[in-house]
């Protein structure tokens, strides 16, 4: 078992690693409770394969929980979604200091996470992602969202969670699709900042996604400690240090409002055209060498990621893609800025280019 903390001060938590840890969730929960009492919150597909595992590892500690299952998929983080959790949560009679917990993938992560940042002003969480996306990224940084008509996230809080908890067994279950969405993520975190992971991407990605077990360990473990060392340094994404893990995630978000958040284009199959587009613009502008986008794009192309408008099954023009950045959260003055790179492992945050540049090079991409 692994142990790491994201160091926030008051807010700090811990992020636990480890096969089987689905079955001490209990353990892991209890100590921290002020009654015997909890609430589990997933979704259909991982009700059926986890939940009388957790609810069991729960039980042997003497705490009752009660569950909430729902519609699994990205509709879930919505306004309904929220109105029916949030809903359940205050029948349920919850009380700030209980923790609920997000038994799940990003969706039932992000959702829990903002239902809890508002039911009674703030109630405590745990994480307990089942999806490699959830292992590497989203379950960790307190960053909680739905997702509303005029964009992917626009309805969120910055809320950290008490704990996080995850077992890659879980991942022997995931869909190969849904692995490759979240192995997107993983590779993210090379082409930030971090050109030898990116590398160890290019040798290991492959058998990472045929099941290795010590590939798929070496990726999370690398991936959250990488994310909760960003975390740290600027929580609440206001310093252009946060927000270099939005590599990848200006074309995506917009890519993902054109497909209307269905399952035509997953989140982190989105990241993973977003990423090579973020590339090529940059070599486009000069910035980064062409190699070096061409790198990007040949290694998610080979193990059968998006890489491109077209093989991300988007034929909009750039104009209506680059209409939907405006709504970026991290548009400031009415610029955009937008994670561009000098190469691989080398990117960095600019508001140089407006929209009309953005739309154009999307024009020929
Ligand atoms: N908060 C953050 O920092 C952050 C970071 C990245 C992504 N996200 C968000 O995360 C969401 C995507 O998350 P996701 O990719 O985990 O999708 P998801 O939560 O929709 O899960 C993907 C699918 O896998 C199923 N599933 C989950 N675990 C399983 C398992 N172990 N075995 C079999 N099936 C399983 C789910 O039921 C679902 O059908 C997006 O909304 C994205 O915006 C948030
Ligand atoms: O944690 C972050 O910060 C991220 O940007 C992680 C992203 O992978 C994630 O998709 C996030 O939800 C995107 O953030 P947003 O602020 O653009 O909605
Ligand atoms: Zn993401």
């Amino acid at each position: 078992m692994e142990r790491l903390t994201v160091e926030l001060g008051a807010r700090s938590y811990d992020i636990v690693i480890g096969d089987g840890l689905l079955d001490a969730v209990g353990a892991q929960v209890a100590p921290r409770l002020k009654r015997p009492r909890t609430m589990i919150v997933t979704d259909a597909h991982v009700a059926d394969l986890y939940l009388a595992r957790v609810s069991a590892s729960l039980a042997a500690e003497g705490v009752a929980a009660s569950s909430l299952v729902l519609p699994a998929g990205e509709g879930t983080k919505s306004w309904e979604g929220l109105a029916r959790l949030t809903e359940w949560l205050i029948g349920e009679g919850i009380e700030r200091s209980d923790h609920v917990i997000a038994l799940g993938g990003g969706v039932i992560g992000d959702l829990v996470g903002f239902a809890c940042s508002i039911v009674k002003r703030g109630c405590a969480f745990v994480q307990v992602p089942t999806t490699l996306l959830a292992q590497v990224d989203s379950s960790v940084g307190g960053k909680t969202a739905i997702n509303v008509a005029a964009g992917k996230n626009l309805i969120g809080a910055f809320h950290q969670p008490a704990l996080v908890l995850i077992d890659p067994t879980t991942l022997a279950t995931l869909p190969a699709r849904e692995l490759g969405a979240g192995y997107a993520e993983v590779v993210k975190y090379g082409l930030i900042d971090d050109a030898d992971f990116f590398a160890w991407c290019e040798a290991n990605g492959a058998a990472l996604l045929a099941g290795d077990g010590a590939a798929r360990h070496k990726a999370i473990a690398h991936s959250v400690s990488a994310k909760a060392r960003i975390v740290a340094a600027d929580e609440r994404e206001t310093q252009d240090v946060r927000a270099l893990l939005n590599l990848g995630h200006s074309f995506g978000h917009a890519l993902e409002a054109e497909t209307g958040y269905s399952d035509r284009l997953l989140h982190g199959e989105a990241v993973a055209a977003g990423m090579v587009l973020a590339h090529q613009f940059s070599a486009a502008k000069g910035l980064c060498p062409a190699a070096d986008a061409a790198r990007v794009r040949d290694h998610l192309a080979g193990l059968g990621l998006p890489h491109s408008l077209a093989s991300a099954g988007i034929n909009s023009g750039g104009a209506a893609l680059a209409a939907h950045m405006a709504h970026d959260k991290k548009v400031r003055g009415g610029k955009l800025p937008l994670i561009l790179t000098h190469g691989i492992g080398r990117s960095f945050v600019t508001d140089d280019y407006g929209l009309d540049t953005v739309a154009a090079f999307l024009d020929g991409a």
